[in-house]
């Protein structure tokens, strides 16, 4: 049997219960999970064979454990990773915070790693105003600050998570074609820059 080879490495970062693993769900299966959260254990591992062009490449995607628990083995995840996705939930400021910490390690350890600020759960606050904890342009702010790209999200709908159905024309536009709506966070990671 031949190992699997990964073209492009993905790490999902961020406090835990921000919603790594629903986007992930989101992004890979095109489904939300209902039912008892559960916590991430470790990490987890899933490959995504993406069309590029007239070639298929494999995207891996780590999805590390939000607890502080695994911090270590998180930091063992992100080493050689072509893009993070750094996440946040926009009703929890303390996850926002928790955000700036992994992106200071990603900037000290692996700075070659492009990192996508993502704000989670954004259905909770278009039904309800008054849950949003964290301003979209003091966000957005960080996220210039960092150079990093800056999407709020929300699993539950697929808002900005990029699925078939936004098969477009990036592929011709850069040549790398992740299935994915051009302004969703998962586009571009294979861009080989
Ligand atoms: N309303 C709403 N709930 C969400 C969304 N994304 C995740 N959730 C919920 O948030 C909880 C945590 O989601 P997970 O995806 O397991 O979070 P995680 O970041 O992987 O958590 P850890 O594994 O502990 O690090 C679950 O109850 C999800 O159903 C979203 O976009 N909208």
């Amino acid at each position: 049997m031949s190992a699997m080879r990964v073209d492009a490495k993905v790490v999902m970062l961020g406090k835990e219960s921000v919603g790594k693993t629903s986007l992930v769900e989101r992004y890979v299966h095109h489904r939300f999970l209902v039912g008892p959260y559960q916590n991430t254990i470790g990490a987890a591992f899933v490959a995504k064979p993406i069309q590029v062009g007239d070639k298929v490449i494999t995207l891996g995607i780590w999805d590390t454990a939000g607890s502080e628990r695994y911090e270590a083995m998180s930091r063992i995840y992100y080493r050689g990773a072509r893009a993070a996705i750094v996440c946040y939930d926009l009703t929890d400021s303390s996850s926002f915070q928790r955000a700036r910490f992994w992106v200071k390690e990603l900037q000290n350890f692996e700075e070659h790693c492009k990192i996508y600020l993502c704000g989670t759960k954004n259905d909770l606050v278009e039904g309800d105003r008054s849950l949003r904890q964290i301003d979209y342009h003091d966000a957005q702010d960080f996220a210039e600050e960092i150079g990093a790209q800056h999407f709020e999200t929300s699993s539950k709908t697929g808002s900005n998570v990029g699925e078939s159905d936004y098969q477009s024309s990036a592929a011709e536009e850069t040549g790398v074609d992740l299935g994915q709506k051009k302004d969703s966070y998962f586009y571009s990671c294979c861009h080989s820059n």
